[in-house]
């Protein structure tokens, strides 16, 4: 599904390069849970950014679902992350002044879905995390966990093709954390493919595969048998 082939960022601020990927190989294939494990500043954030076609690789290859997409403009990139990619982020990333429905239905809107589709979709949803009750309420009148379980909720309305989510339990509790990372699984359980960056060794005990990041490299790649 993801395939990244020597995939290299090296940002410029003024005069000073930062190399933050070097020659990255990562391979993800339909239905995996991988983990994307490093410290802070290893390079997570910049090479989920990368291959969930946020930023641009600065050189290197890039396989989104068969099509070679690392040199495509941010239009195009937009168009293939609207529909084909859902993100969870450590902040939740909801919009302040839309409340659980509307937070939820936007990825729909933006794809032009139908009021009567959207309607529908978005319920299903609400009803699957047991939000329904809080479907009026905005996100200043929610929990750190309501938050994030409406952030999940709105990154697989559409049904994406991947789900990546970075440090999702960065902002909870350890018990909220073990709630969203039992989401995540079930999630993959259900088909979702999704891959995950995170600092806590723990949470990538989660994942089917761990590729491990120090310094912009990939240090190892571990595949867990499952027995
Ligand atoms: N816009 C930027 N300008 C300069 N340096 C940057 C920029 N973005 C990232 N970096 C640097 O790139 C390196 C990798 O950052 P990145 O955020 O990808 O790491 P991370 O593993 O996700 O870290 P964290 O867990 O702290 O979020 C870091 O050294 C960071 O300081």
């Amino acid at each position: 599904m993801i395939h990244a082939r020597n995939l290299t960022k090296v940002i410029r601020n003024g005069a000073i390069e930062t190399t933050v990927l070097q020659n990255v190989n990562i391979d993800i294939e339909q239905g995996e849970y991988v983990v994307v494990l490093g410290p802070s500043g290893s390079g997570k954030t910049s090479l989920i950014n990368t291959i969930g076609l946020i930023d641009k690789p600065t050189s290197g290859e890039l396989f989104f679902v068969g099509h070679e997409v690392s040199r495509l403009k941010e239009r195009q990139r937009s168009n293939l992350r609207r529909g084909g990619i859902g993100f969870i982020f450590q902040n939740f990333g909801l919009v302040d002044e839309l409340n659980v429905y509307e937070n939820i239905e936007l990825p729909l809107q933006y794809l032009k879905y139908s009021k009567k589709a959207r309607q529908v979709k978005v319920n299903e949803v609400l009803s699957k995390f047991q939000l329904s009750h809080l479907r009026q309420y905005f996100p200043k009148q929610l929990s750190s966990l309501q938050k994030q379980l409406v952030g999940i909720g709105r990154a697989i309305i559409t049904s994406p093709d991947i789900l990546i989510a970075d440090e999702p339990t960065g902002n909870l509790s350890s018990a909220c954390g073990n709630k969203v990372m039992e989401v995540l699984s079930s999630l993959n359980e259900d088909g979702y493919t999704i891959v995950m960056a995170t600092h806590s060794a723990l949470e990538a005990d989660r994942g089917q595969r761990v590729v491990q990041l120090f310094d912009g490299h990939v240090i190892t790649e571990n595949i867990k048998n499952r027995l």
